[in-house]
Order: structure tokens, then sequence, then C-alpha cells
């Protein structure tokens, strides 16, 4: 195995998961740090959920799936957060960042959220949703990491330790290709910056970083940098095919993002069955509010998919918050709907898609699944994977991803 990567959370990771297939490297994607032997794979990515818990337990947690991954043989490394650089306020791309630098001994990384292929694009520094600053997007009103700050420079610093220095790669260098990064990054690193935030707006632009990164031991980046890796990785293997299954379908939506709002109203909008979760009830009695959500769809499933859902809007959000707090909110959300994927599993479910990463690091461990096998993309960072244990067909949806037919568009594919 040559590529260790690190994801702060499950959708994240398969979402670079996917790309690294896309790349042609053979991957495999362990659920949490794994314990047994290596797998045959050119890339393994480890899932954490290490996005919003404290930055010491954040650090904990990466450093723990760096020792195994460099026990596995890993040389090189990537540590993927979210293509919006989504933080708490205290942070924990910095510390993750900053420890990970020091393990590996390496005095300069590159920070490159860019994911053109879904709109997000970093130009002088600055992260871009489409055409909106960061701060102007539907991530001003996240429920765990409202992200309130365009600027990555400035985010970044004031998540790591006094004295590291952040630099930028601008635009204009990135598009003389891999040769003047590279030239911009000697500089940088002779400045004394370890940090070096790479502009980038298309593919062309990441395929240029990947090449002048290729001998960094460690790169931290979203998912878009791992398809330009493609230039640097010798190619061999094509999407798994994933086997089919002919169990019930179902969804489970626990994000509240805007793409994700979209989503569900599309599935309402189509007359389909769905149930909504009442996040204060989740707080009151969630192991009620998970039976009947249950019961309802077990009296459903056998006529077709069915949608359950907490996803409401930002002011609903904020009436739960003010009542339960940020952390308490998530968390009996989260854990009622790992219990009814348990339960939808023990129904027959084997086709689920679930939207969220907090939801679907929450689900994924509630099964107490192991590994994901990577299969086609559904969407742009979206693929199907495939639980052996159970025989579960997955796909794990990032919330800012997908069109409003995404579910319809998943299950449909999985059908094919
Ligand atoms: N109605 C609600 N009220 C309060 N909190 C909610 C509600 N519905 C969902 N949540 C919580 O909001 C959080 C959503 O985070 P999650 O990571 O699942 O989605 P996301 O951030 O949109 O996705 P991603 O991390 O892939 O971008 C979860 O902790 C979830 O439990
Ligand atoms: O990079 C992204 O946007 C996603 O993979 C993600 O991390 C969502 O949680």
């Amino acid at each position: 195995m040559r590529y260790g990567v690190i994801a702060d959370d499950f959708t994240g990771a398969t979402d670079v998961a996917s790309m690294l297939v896309r790349a042609g490297l053979r991957t495999v994607q362990a659920v949490g740090v794994p314990r047994g032997p290596a797998p045959e794979a050119d890339a393994v990515v480890v899932a954490l959920k290490s996005r919003t818990v404290p930055a010491a337990d954040a650090v904990a947690q990466s450093l723990a799936a760096l020792a195994w991954l460099r026990a596995a043989g890993a040389t090189r490394f990537y540590f993927k957060y979210c293509s919006t650089f989504d933080s708490t306020a205290q942070g924990n791309i910095g510390p993750v960042a900053d420890a990970l630098m020091q393990a590996l001994d390496t005095d300069l990384t590159v920070v490159c959220p860019a994911f053109p292929e879904n709109g997000r694009t970093v130009y002088a520094g600055h992260l871009f949703v489409g055409e909106q600053l960061l701060s102007d997007s539907g991530m001003r009103d996240h429920p765990l990491t409202p992200m309130r700050d365009a600027s990555l420079p400035r985010l970044l610093q004031a998540q790591l330790p006094a004295g590291r220095r952040v630099g930028l790669v601008p635009q204009a260098v990135v598009a003389q290709g891999a040769q003047a990064v590279r030239s911009r990054l000697a500089q940088l690193r002779a400045e004394g910056v370890r940090y070096a935030v790479t502009d980038a707006l298309d593919n062309e632009d990441l395929r240029a970083i990947a090449a002048a990164c290729a001998d960094l031991p460690l790169v931290t980046a979203a998912s878009g940098l791992a398809l330009g890796m493609q230039a640097v990785a010798a190619g061999t293997s094509d999407a798994a095919h994933l086997p089919r299954t002919d169990g019930l379908a179902a969804v489970l939506a626990g994000s509240c993002s805007q793409a994700t709002q979209g989503q569900v109203a599309h599935w309402l909008a189509a007359g389909r069955p769905a149930f909504r979760i009442d996040a204060l009830r989740c707080a009151d009695d969630g192991e009620g509010q998970a039976q009947e959500a249950l019961a309802w769809a077990g009296a459903r499933l056998a006529d077709g998919p069915v949608l359950v859902y907490a996803t409401a809007t930002p002011a609903d959000v904020r009436a739960v918050q003010e009542r339960l707090g940020t952390e308490r909110a998530g968390a009996v959300v989260e854990d009622c709907l790992a219990r009814l994927a348990r339960g939808l599993v023990a129904l027959g479910v084997r086709r689920l898609v679930v939207a969220g990463g907090e939801t679907s690091g929450a689900v994924v461990q509630a099964l107490g699944l192991e590994q994901l096998r990577i299969g086609p993309t559904i969407a742009p960072g979206v693929p199907w994977t495939w639980a052996p244990g159970p025989g579960l067909l997955l796909a794990l949806k990032s919330g800012n991803f997908g069109g409003a037919d995404f579910f319809e568009r998943a299950l449909a594919a999985a059908d094919a």
C-alpha cells in the first residue's frame, strides 16, 4: 500500500475513496482504525468521526490512524477534511494537521479544500461554494459547524499553535502548472511557511497541485486533490463492481443542508412515503421515536423505498438547539437514526442511503461495519459502497452533495 488517507468523517471518507478509485487506485475504506492486517490495496482510507469531537480526541484518533497506516506500509499521507472546511469554533483541522506534520517530521504541507466538480473553488485564499463566498452560503447555518468566514488563511491560523506560518499559492501560479507550484512551495518553505493554501478553480489546477506535491509526505485536502493524484500514481483499477442485492430499500436523512432539504422536498413532492423524526421527542424518548418510525416503515417497505428524515430548516434547528444545546441536539438525533438503521436492516433493508456525515458515522458505527468496498459513483463524491458483513449496499451522502433527485437516482442506480 502506498497511500494512507485519514478522513475526519464518514461521507468524506467515501468521497475521497471514490476519487481515488476514479484515479485508478485500488482503494479500501476502513471504518475506524483497523485492527487487522493491511488489505491488498494501493490506498486505504481510514474513516474517523473526528470533525466535531474535542480537538485532543481528534488528534489522538488521527495519530492512531497514522500509526496503523505507517505500520501497514503507507509512505504518503492525505488528511481529508470537508470541501467547505467544516470546523467547530475551536477547530480540529489545524491541530490534527499540525500533529500529523510533527509525527511525520515534515515542515511543509498544502491546504487544498477545492472540489470544483461540486462547486467548491478557492481564489485568493477564499473558499467559494458555487458563486457565493463560503460565509454567504448555506454553511452559515450548519447545525454543528457554522462557517462564517471564507478566508482559509484566517480560519486555519486561528486553529494553529502560535508561530505557525500560513502562506498562499495564488491561482496565477497554479495556472502555470506543476513546476511553478513546486517553485512557489520551495519559496514559501524558505520563508518559514508550514501551511500553503492553494488556490484552485478546476481539475486542471488540482492536477498541477497534485503533481507538485508528489514528494510531500503529507497533503491536507478535500477529495478533489485525489482526482489530481491520477497524474502521479500508477493507476491500475476501475470502480469496483459491487454485488447486486434484492433486499428492501430505505433512505435516512440527518443532514439539514440546503441540498438535503431540497432532496427531502423533492421526495415529498412526488408523494413518496416519508416519516419525520421529531428532534425534541428524540431527547425525551429516543427509543419510542425510533420504534414508532420503525413500525411505520415496517408497514410500507414491501411496497417500495421509504424515507425517514430529521432534516429541518435552520430556524427549526435553532429552536431545538436552544432547548437542548447544540451538541446534545446533534447527538440525540444521531442516536435515533442509528437505532433506526439497525432496525431497518433487521427488517430486511439491504439498500440504504444515508444523508449527512455525522449521521453516516453514527449509522455505520451502530451497524458495526468494519470495511466498505467502493463502487460506482452516483453523483460527484458519492459512490455506492458494499458492506460485506450484512451484505448491505450503502450510499453515504455528504450533506451538501447531489441534485434534488439524488435519493431516487441512487436507488435507481442500485436497481440497475
Ligand atoms: N431537526 C434537527 N434538529 C437539530 N439537530 C438536527 C436535526 N436534524 C439533524 N440534526 C443534527 O444535525 C447534524 C447534521 O450533521 P451531518 O454531518 O449529519 O449532516 P451534514 O453536516 O449536512 O453533512 P456533511 O457532514 O456530510 O456535510 C447531525 O448531528 C444531526 O443529528
Ligand atoms: O468534502 C466534502 O464536502 C465531503 O466529502 C464531506 O466531507 C462532507 O462531510
